[in-house]
């Protein structure tokens, strides 16, 4: 099974990545760079303000907003964690001198370039932490007044799938590992019914029967699901869970993965009151850590060793000579000295590591991060170190399953209890493959889905039933469509309404039970030809806007605001980039509302608003919806506000497009909603 297994996963990552990177380079090659800024996908207008010494001994570059250009620095879609091409505007440099001579470092002929991680961004600055050697090229950049930033394809997340797709085909037919026995099919799952091992007390006072049930299972028995539907506790759960393993088991190591930065760096901040910080430990780039978490990062604490930090001074003094030297041969020697002070700092650094690795008892990384270099350099001196014991890998159901397997494959034989939380009816793993739908069907399936499907009683799977976030009406579709009609609204939640805010007016009309903010399920209907869609042309990614509902959105939030309803209670989410582009334009840039948050659904997964606005778009004489189908895009859409759900959209398209899942919704909404017939002559 381990070889069927690797071989579906190794063609499917590979025709991922000749995607991911076609569509970037065809990005890059086809668009001019205002396109590529306009599509956030590049900034700029920025010079090169600073080059300093980091951690690890790497390199970070400071660049700024060019001042004669714009005051502050037009971010676009590029985030924290993105690898990032450096480039020299096509503009006369600084200086008088003909145009440097192109250092043969540099990566084509004439192009000039640097690659790197962001590691901070602002307004007013971005840094960017360097990859190995390119200090020389780097340099050059003071002579140039404009620099760029281009977004491309993180192809190391593929080498690490690909790399722990092929250790899974070479096992041999008899794997000694307990948990990949599971996955691979090859061991039966009994579960453990004895509850000789449960909490007999629970830090946590406010858990729930579900919760507890979850918590005391994944205690019992070597392989646990934890299935928490929006708002049901995932987090809060898996905290109390890992305190009660670390009381049960205090000489043994958890390791805690999750599918992105954000997702362990959430667990992460929800333990650090609960445990003594000297056993919790961050692995991975500092530069896609939370600034609450840095304390713990792997990299900042090996930086405290006094010897460590004088030779990173010593680095720094010698870069900021090197600026100064004109000479080219005397920047490379000073380069070379640097080099080797750098390869003293990493040797030094590694033995820091190791003893913090070994004082920890609980590491969170991410699963790509679960391979690094610091955490299996441990076994390369003693190949049977017990390192690890438990593994959780949180939010499932948004990482494709080869990633799931890097850390069991990193540290086989390691764990003897894997737990998994998520919902794999939230977002599936975000996936570039559009021609082959075998390819798309391999990688969304998730390593959630896959094992209720190897182990239909599911018993090891546990269901959160209570959710803590949304109205029970705003709840009682996705509960319906997408979990048997098994949850429940905790009664802090079940009746809570925008008018319950604090300074939300009383309207004149209060006693009138249809005013806006007693409402928790509005639907603006506009059907018709009066409110087309418009496919949106300036962006390549043929997306689609719809003005008529950016001027329904535009009068419901003048409406909320007129009820004192507070800006950052409101979030406005549309499936489509080019509707929230253009409503980002009407709404921050126009009305200056900036405390509004707008954002397509990925942007949105796992927040809350108190009141969601949600823009559908579609509405063409086809009845065509595109993407919309994706019910579980839909189910994170509407599952986000606490207080009221407001749709705008054209309910005759979502009843005869074909999908069963739109056509319930929007039947069900005309039962359940406060439903509206705008009139697009009150909006022109
Ligand atoms: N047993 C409980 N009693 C009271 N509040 C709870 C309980 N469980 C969870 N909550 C609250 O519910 C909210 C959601 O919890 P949490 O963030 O852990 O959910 P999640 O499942 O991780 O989030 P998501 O909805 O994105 O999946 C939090 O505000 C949390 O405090």
């Amino acid at each position: 099974m381990n070889k069927e297994l690797a071989a579906k996963f190794l063609s499917s990552i590979s025709h991922e990545r000749e995607q991911d990177i076609e569509m970037t380079s065809r990005l890059l090659t086809t668009l001019s760079l205002q396109q590529l800024v306009l599509n956030g996908l590049a900034i700029n207008n920025i010079h090169l303000e600073n080059i300093r010494s980091g951690l690890i001994g790497k390199l970070y570059m400071e660049l700024g907003p060019n001042l004669e250009i714009n005051d502050k620095i037009q971010r676009g879609d590029i985030k924290i964690g993105d690898i990032v091409l450096i480039r020299p505007a096509k503009t006369k440099t600084k200086t008088k001198a003909k145009a440097k001579k192109v250092p043969e470092d540099s990566s084509e002929e004439g192009q000039v370039e640097c690659s790197g991680v962001i590691y901070k961004m602002n307004d007013n600055q971005i840094t960017i932490a360097l990859e190995e050697s390119q200090e020389v090229v780097a340099t050059t950049f003071y002579s140039y007044n404009k620099l760029y930033i281009l977004k491309t394809t993180n192809t190391i997340t593929y080498k690490r799938m690909e790399s722990t797709m092929r250790k899974l085909s070479e096992f041999g037919s008899l794997i000694q590992d307990k948990i990949i026995q599971y996955l691979t099919n090859e061991r039966p799952f009994i579960p453990n019914t004895s509850q000789s091992q449960n909490a007999g007390f629970f830090q946590n006072p406010n858990l729930n029967d579900s919760q507890k049930t979850a918590i005391n299972f994944a205690i019992n028995n070597d392989l646990t699901i934890i299935h928490g539907p929006p708002g049901t506790g995932k987090t809060f759960t898996l905290i109390e869970l890992i305190q009660q393993l670390l009381t049960k088991q205090p000489e043994k190591r958890i390791l805690i993965c999750g599918p992105s930065n954000i997702s362990v760096d959430t667990i992460l901040e929800r333990l650090t009151p609960l445990v003594p910080n000297n056993l919790l430990l961050r692995i991975g780039h500092p530069a896609r850590l939370l600034d609450s978490n840095k304390r713990h990062s792997l990299d900042i604490l090996s930086k405290k060793n006094t010897i460590v930090k004088d030779i990173s001074h010593e680095i720094d003094k010698l870069i900021q000579e090197n600026k100064k030297l004109k000479n080219y041969k005397q920047r490379r020697e000073n380069w070379n000295e640097i080099k080797l002070l750098r390869k003293d700092l990493k040797k030094r650094e590694f033995k820091t590591i190791k003893d913090l690795i070994i004082q920890s008892r609980i590491v969170v990384t991410t699963l790509h991060g679960s391979s690094s270099r610091e955490l299996c350099s441990l076994y390369r001196d003693d190949p049977d170190f017990k390192l690890f014991d438990t593994l959780i890998i949180d939010e499932v159901s948004q990482a494709m399953e080869p990633q799931c397997w890097i850390p069991l494959i990193a540290h086989q034989n390691q764990f003897s209890k894997l737990i998994l939380t998520g919902d794999n009816k939230q977002l599936p793993p975000t996936i570039k493959t559009e021609d082959d739908q075998k390819v798309i069907h391999n990688l969304e399936t998730t390593l959630f889905d896959r094992l209720i499907k190897n182990f239909p009683k599911r018993e090891m799977v546990k269901f959160l039933n209570v959710q803590y976030r949304m109205n029970e009406k705003i709840m009682e579709f996705p509960s319906q469509s997408m979990y048997h009609g098994k949850l429940l609204a905790d009664v802090t939640v079940a009746n809570r309404l925008l008018i319950d805010l604090p300074n939300v007016d009383v309207t004149p009309f209060d006693d009138d039970d249809d005013v806006d903010t007693k409402l928790p399920l509005i639907w603006y209907d506009t059907q018709g030809d009066e409110f087309p869609e418009t496919a949106d042309g300036a962006t390549i990614l043929g997306s689609k806007y719809n003005e008529g509902e950016i001027a329904i959105v535009k009068e419901h939030i003048q409406s909320l605001r007129s009820s004192n309803v507070p800006q950052e209670s409101i979030g406005i989410i549309s499936p489509y980039s080019a509707q929230v582009s253009h409503m980002k334009r009407l709404i921050h840039d126009e009305l200056k509302l900036t405390d509004i948050e707008i954002s397509t659904v990925d942007g949105f997964q796992g927040r809350e608003k108190d009141v969601v606005i949600l823009s559908l778009v579609r509405s063409n004489e086809k009845f065509e919806v595109g993407f919309l189908k994706e019910e579980r895009r839909l189910n994170v859409a509407m599952t986000r506000p606490r207080r009221q759900l407001v749709v705008v959209g054209n309910i005759e398209a979502l009843q005869r497009c074909g999908n069963k899942y739109l056509k319930n919704w929007s039947e069900w909404c005309e039962e359940n909603a406060d439903v509206r017939y705008p009139n697009i002559d009150d909006y022109l």
